[in-house]
């Protein structure tokens, strides 16, 4: 596996580091409430373990499935919902977190409909921000990492199901997906 990576871009101990810094930034603005964190899966499942671990005060966590790559390396567009919220967001002070912000697509259909559902406030966390791949209008509030238009893998990213479990992040040789 660790031979189809072409360089690493964050180590494990750069991502360790990356989350402490953003759950204590995020935590400065929370103080006084117990945000709802919800988790988009799959790829945002390792950071938000480690996120909540990070965070030291009281927060609820919630899971939803949305899917809009479909295992290649180019957005499709579409968003598709595989698994909503267990939790009502009416109220609640909702926390997206996330691994990675690129064409934006997941991430605006995402805050929108949970603001439409009632959310008291929605904001985003993010672990990498890739603004070059950006094609619909969206910001996250908190970023660990901008990141170049290369397609990353590891910490959560994949590449047709598999690299997820890599403990850094880095870019995938072009030959393993061309
Ligand atoms: O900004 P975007 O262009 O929408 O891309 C970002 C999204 O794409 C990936 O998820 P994907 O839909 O591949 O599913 P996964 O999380 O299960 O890997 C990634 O985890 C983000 O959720
Ligand atoms: O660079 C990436 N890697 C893996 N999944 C992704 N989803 C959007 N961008 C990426
Ligand atoms: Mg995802």
């Amino acid at each position: 596996m660790n031979s189809d990576i072409l360089k690493v871009l964050y180590s494990a101990q750069d991502i360790k580091a990356t989350v402490q810094r953003l759950a204590t930034t995020v935590h400065k603005d929370y103080a006084d409430v117990k945000p709802l964190c919800v988790c988009v899966l799959k790829g945002a499942v390792i950071f938000m373990t480690d996120f909540i671990r990070a965070y030291d005060d009281y927060l609820e966590i919630d899971f939803m499935d949305v899917s809009s790559y479909y295992g290649g390396t180019t957005s499709s567009g579409d968003v598709r919902i595989d698994k909503d919220l267990d939790t009502s967001v009416k109220g609640r002070d909702v926390i997206i977190v996330e691994d990675i912000v690129d064409t934006g697509t997941t991430l605006k259909a995402l805050k929108e409909l949970l603001a439409h559902r009632g959310a008291k406030s929605v904001k985003i966390v993010a672990l990498l921000d890739k603004p070059t791949g950006r094609t619909v209008d969206v910001k996250a509030d908190y970023v660990g990492q901008t990141v170049p238009g290369e397609f990353l893998v590891g910490y959560g990213l994949d590449y047709n199901g598999l690299y997820r479990n890599l403990p850094y992040i880095g870019v995938l040789k072009p030959e393993v997906y061309k």
